[in-house]
């Protein structure tokens, strides 16, 4: 059975003439143990996706489809057993740790927070676990006395790393969990969460901008654009041979290692991501997309096979595209 299973999930913030549609029917599943990456550009749903999956949106949120966790569905559950599941079935690593953790507590007791609450740990109990983890993600057990001001960057996103393991969760999903760090530290935390998550066998939902980094790290990448997925497959094929324009162009916007001294430069995207609230008719990428036809206005293609395991919803699937961009 899947881990987790995503059926027409769909989001919308507001109501009325001011609704905004910001995840339009997902439907995803991770196997326990995959690592699956979601990429596209801001604002195209990613945050909204990965808090729904554990009902933490604003209640201005819509949710509707199913959130499967082991095949219970977190958009059903009561709030009791919600909060048994947050933590210990999945947690998650947020981007921008700095505000995520508490600027006037300890990192120690913030480690502890969820294990004496969630697993009715002693508080001498607790303190030995902190101890493990800050050991597991490769820092002193000293640090627990330390403030989120006293560490950097790259040790407040290992204390978060940390935090997300404390209940041991089945699943961990990390929202742009590197982006604030500058490039050597950005490694070294994904190796880091890569390591954990293969150790303790926790599956991995990853989020992010930088097509590279998830084909880097997840053995699959489904690629979002305006709240639906639009390509979905093992990830070295979707980052070295993507079928769907929208997710070609974001592989060539980012630098490939093989390609770093080379004459091939990453190409940007030109235009930008439509608004939610104002969608095109038909394919929602058509106005950017340099392969477009007629039809393309009409019709929003859905998800079709484009080979082994691999999806992508654009007419061109299945017909040869050249490589336009
Ligand atoms: N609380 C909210 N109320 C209304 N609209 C929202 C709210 N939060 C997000 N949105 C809108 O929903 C859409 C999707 O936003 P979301 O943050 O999920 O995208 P994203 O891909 O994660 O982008 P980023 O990487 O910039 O966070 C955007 O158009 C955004 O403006």
């Amino acid at each position: 059975m899947s881990l987790l299973e995503l059926k027409n999930l769909q989001v919308t913030y507001g109501s009325g003439a001011r609704a905004v549609p910001a995840v339009r029917g997902v439907d995803l599943t991770l196997a326990a143990g995959q690592k699956l990456g979601i990429a596209g550009e801001s604002g195209c749903g990613k945050s909204t996706l990965a808090l729904a999956l554990l009902r933490l949106l604003p209640a201005s949120a819509q949710l509707s489809g199913e959130i499967l966790l082991d095949g219970e569905d977190i958009l059903s559950m009561r709030w009791g057993r919600l909060r048994a599941v947050r933590w210990a079935g999945a947690s998650i690593v947020f981007q921008g740790a700095m505000h995520s953790l508490n600027a006037v507590h300890r990192i120690g007791d913030q480690i502890a927070e969820p294990i004496l609450l969630h697993q009715k740990a002693t508080p001498a109990v607790a303190r030995k676990k902190v101890g493990e983890l800050l050991q597991q993600v490769g820092l002193p057990v000293a640090r627990a006395d330390a403030y989120p001001h006293e560490l950097s960057g790259g040790q407040r996103q290992r204390v978060m790393i940390a935090m997300a393991l404390a209940c041991a969760p089945r699943l961990i999903v990390a929202d742009e969990p590197t982006t604030a760090l500058d490039v050597m530290i950005q490694a070294q935390i994904l190796r880091l969460i890569e390591q954990l998550v293969a150790e303790q066998d926790i599956s991995l939902l990853m989020i992010s901008h930088d097509l590279a980094v998830l084909a880097d790290t997840c053995d699959r990448l489904a690629v979002m654009y305006a709240g639906r997925i639009v390509e979905e497959g093992p990830a070295r094929t979707v980052y070295d041979s993507a079928q769907h324009p929208y997710g070609r162009a974001l592989s060539d916007a980012f630098p490939r290692i093989g390609d770093i001294g080379s004459r091939r430069a990453p190409r940007g995207l030109p235009g930008d991501p439509p608004d939610p609230a104002a969608l095109p008719t038909g394919c929602t990428f058509h106005p950017r997309c340099p392969v477009a036809l007629d039809i393309c206005t009409d019709a929003d293609p859905e998800l079709v096979s484009a080979g082994d395991t691999h999806q992508a919803a654009c007419v061109h699937v299945g017909a040869a595209v050249e490589k336009q961009l």
